[in-house]
């Protein structure tokens, strides 16, 4: 395997050098031949580009969109593609440790860095922390695929090379995730990613296939794949939000959706926009589920 790649990494990686925009330097990558030739560039563009599309998507129940902030006060789409363009060299930098072989500590190190690049871009508001975690261990998990050959899913090799390290993982004491694992005993992200994101390819990629035999318009699939994340992930945010009565609420009006023929049923947008309005108004946002649609995405045009 190749350890001098890794050493590389380690070594080459560093802060945001004077007069350049910040964001990672990439002597990883000179340092390791193999890893040169992979597209890791491409990976981040992918990856911001699924975070791009998840916040294009109208409607969304809670969720922020070009049209409104939803559930929001804090943030708008403006904030976060502005978020997502910054992340991007963040996430190559992700897929570039992947290819050069690196463990889970230096992965959560360039994660820190772009949770602070992140919140640097925003005026201190969370936009895609969750995205940042699960969409950047995907990346990584790319990376690895593409400098080794490993086979299997990304969410397979996110589980296989990093999954106990990620359930073992420092926990914030106070996060919003770790306060509703203690009420609510859900494992919320960290458990979705060392799993190896079950429910991207129990749910979000299947029902984006099933999207597409019930509709034409590729806005319809993913509004298909959002509700059925909702109706299958504990989401954090809403459990945070709403409690559990916030989160079964979410859950029945998505199952409501579905079970009224989803967006192969005439009307279907309005009744989107209706149940999205229904979450706006009581608060409630399923960011994790966005994330998980983004990052679903992202694994369809890296496949
Ligand atoms: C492991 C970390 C993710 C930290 O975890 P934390 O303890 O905070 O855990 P979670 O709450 O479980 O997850 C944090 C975010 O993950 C998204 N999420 C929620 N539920 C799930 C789920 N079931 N599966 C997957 N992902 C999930 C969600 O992120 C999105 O929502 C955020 C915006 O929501 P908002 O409503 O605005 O909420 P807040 O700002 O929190 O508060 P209020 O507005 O209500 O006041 C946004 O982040 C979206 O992305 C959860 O919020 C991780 O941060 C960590 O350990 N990082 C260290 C670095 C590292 O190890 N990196 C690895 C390599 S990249
Ligand atoms: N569109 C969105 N609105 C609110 N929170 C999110 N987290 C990820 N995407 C989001």
């Amino acid at each position: 395997m190749g350890v001098g790649c890794a050493r590389g990494a380690r070594k080459g990686y560093g802060g945001q050098p004077p007069g350049r925009p910040r964001g990672p330097v990439r002597v990883s990558a000179l340092a390791c031949p193999v890893a040169a030739a992979i597209d890791c560039d491409g990976i981040g563009r992918r990856a911001s580009d699924g975070l791009r599309a998840e916040v294009a998507l109208y409607p969304k129940p809670g969720l922020v969109s070009p049209v409104d902030s939803g559930a929001h006060d804090d943030m708008d789409a403006a904030v976060m593609i502005r978020s997502a363009d910054t992340l991007e060299p963040w996430f190559a930098a992700l897929a570039r440790a992947g290819a050069a072989g690196s463990g889970m500590g230096r992965l959560r190190a360039i994660g820190i860095e772009a949770e602070a690049a992140m919140m640097a871009a925003t005026g201190g508001v969370n936009t895609h922390r969750g995205a940042i975690f699960g969409m950047g261990l995907l990346c990584a998990a790319a990376g690895f695929r593409a400098r080794y050959g490993a086979g299997g899913t990304l969410g397979a090799i996110v589980a296989g090379r990093w999954g106990r390290e990620i359930g073992q993982g420092p926990v914030a004491l106070h996060s919003h995730g770790s306060v509703v694992a203690r009420r609510h005993a859900t494992g919320g992200a960290r458990a979705e990613a060392a799993g190896g994101f079950p429910s991207l390819y129990r749910i979000a990629l299947p029902a984006l296939a099933e999207g597409r035999r019930l509709a034409a318009d590729p806005d319809a699939h993913r509004v298909h794949a959002l509700f059925a994340l909702i109706v299958g992930v504990d989401d954090t945010n809403l459990l945070y939000r709403g409690g559990s009565d916030g989160l079964a609420f979410a859950q029945a009006k998505a199952r409501g959706f579905l079970d009224a023929g989803s967006v192969a049923a005439p009307g279907w947008r309005d009744r989107a926009i209706a149940i999205h309005r229904a979450f706006a108004a009581r608060r409630l946002s399923p960011g994790g589920c966005a994330d998980l649609l983004a990052m679903a995405l992202f694994v369809e045009a890296v496949a």
